[in-house]
């Protein structure tokens, strides 16, 4: 049990949560917060965030005139927790008003905030009843991410927004190099896990969350935590032993990893951020797998290849909108818009067009996203093969044309090779004839 009081959380929380509303991402924000603090922090912000417009509606119907920042930033995270935790409603009330006076820069807003509060717990389902008839409160997304499903989408845009509205899954990739996936999952039974499922060629999805140290043989390098579309990218370009490889935008390096345990290949990993660099080599060295991983734009060619080399497979996990991923990460939809989309469809473009140059002949490149937007994935393709014409589409398993836009998506286990459970993807293999 922490011994955090709720209403220092709380507090904490509505400092995090304003820094996210002025357009810091969510990792970035909780990035900041450190000590025993954090774990309750994130649970209030990932709350709010999940219910950002909807707490946003609420506050707009009850308070006659808007709030200062931070007020406005607590309540709606205490309107997160009336409505979505466990926790006693009244104790959220009692523990916001304690923050409220707690803080110097709210002297006298008390009990405007416990007015408010308790209206809103007099009034709540109504109130909800009503704000759920608005699709942006419904989908908790802005108007034109909606629009954009929509068009992307067609009948079955609904589904995918709501799905998006649901706590993903934790999911496992099994290292093969040290388990199975049948005896990993004997082995999450005999440690008395046993709400846990087969997805894909090489995951394992967790319905019961816990911390990594608490997911057996994880500091082992036996498993890592990777979504299931995710896991596709290695197994789609499937290399084999010998073969020299790059993975071309690497960092944290889930995929790095993945390459490596399928095959003992010559990887070389780039990445720009050196900050997240260091999370490739934290991952491979849980994993006790090598690879020359370098801090570089990846882009700028002649500054890391100086051997001039020569790939026989390139991964291109290029930067994205991460439209794919915003069950996930739900302040995605507020981080980019559709003229960032099209700036990353640009810089995709130029990506792609360097990784082809260090490609060799027969060698084969797969293009992925974390997105659904056709602007980073079929527009995409189709304007680098009309330019490319040594560039030939190679089908590949549930891709016969050699092209894949999967949407988020959840459904009745099976062991596909495309997976039942996943975030959105985009994925081209390529081949250089
Ligand atoms: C989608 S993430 C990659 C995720 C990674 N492949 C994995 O599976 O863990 C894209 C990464 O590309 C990096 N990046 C963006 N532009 C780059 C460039 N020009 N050169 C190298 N890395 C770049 C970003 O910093 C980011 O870490």
């Amino acid at each position: 049990m922490s011994k955090v009081a709720l209403s220092t959380a709380l507090m904490e929380a509505a400092k995090t949560w304003q820094k996210i509303k002025e357009g810091s991402s969510i990792d970035g924000a909780l990035g900041q917060i450190k000590g025993e603090i954090k774990p309750a922090v994130q649970s209030l912000v990932y709350a709010v965030a999940r219910r950002r417009v909807l707490t946003q509606w609420i506050l707009k119907k009850l308070a006659s005139k808007p709030p200062k920042p931070l007020l406005s930033s607590l309540l709606e995270v205490a309107f997160a927790q009336a409505v979505l935790s466990e926790k006693k409603p009244f104790t959220v009330v009692d523990q916001t008003v304690r923050a409220v006076k707690k803080d110097p820069s709210l002297a006298n807003a008390a009990n405007f905030a416990n007015a408010v509060l308790r209206k809103f717990l007099r009034e709540q389902e109504a109130l909800v009843a009503e704000a759920m008839k608005n699709d942006e409160v419904k989908f908790n997304a802005p108007a034109w991410w909606i629009k954009k499903y929509r068009l992307i989408f067609g009948k079955d845009a609904d589904a995918v927004l709501s799905l998006q509205q649901k706590h993903p899954p934790l999911v496992l990739r099994v290292n093969r190099r040290r388990i199975s996936p049948e005896d990993y999952l004997k082995k999450l039974e005999e440690n008395g896990i046993k709400d846990a499922l087969r997805v894909g060629q090489d995951g394992i999805v967790l319905f019961s969350p816990r911390p990594v140290s608490d997911i057996p043989g994880f500091l082992d390098g036996e498993v890592s935590i990777q979504d299931a579309g995710s896991q596709l990218a290695a197994q789609i370009l499937n290399p084999s032993d010998g073969m020299v490889v790059l993975d071309a935008c690497a960092a944290p390096g889930g995929k790095t990893g993945h390459l490596l345990e399928m095959a003992d290949v010559d990887l070389t990993a780039i990445e720009k951020d050196p900050v997240r660099t260091k999370r490739i080599g934290e991952n491979l060295g849980r994993l006790d797998l090598k690879a020359e991983v370098r801090v570089a734009d990846v882009g700028d060619v002649a500054s890391w290849n100086v051997e001039k080399k020569l790939f026989d497979r390139i991964l291109l996990d290029a930067p994205c909108s991460a439209s794919g991923i915003s069950r996930r990460h739900p302040d995605i939809p507020w981080l980019k818009d559709l003229s960032d989309v099209k700036s990353l469809a640009k810089t995709q473009a130029y990506l792609l067009d360097k990784m082809w140059s260090i490609l060799a002949k027969k060698g084969r490149l797969l293009y992925a996203v974390c997105s659904v937007m056709p602007e980073e994935g079929i527009d995409q393709i189709k304007e680098f093969a009309a330019s490319h014409p040594d560039a030939k589409l190679v089908p590949f398993k549930g891709a016969p044309e050699g092209w894949i836009r999967l949407s988020p998506h959840e459904d009745a286990p099976d062991l596909e090779f495309i997976p039942w459970v996943r975030d959105g993807f985009f994925y081209a293999l390529f081949e250089k004839i």
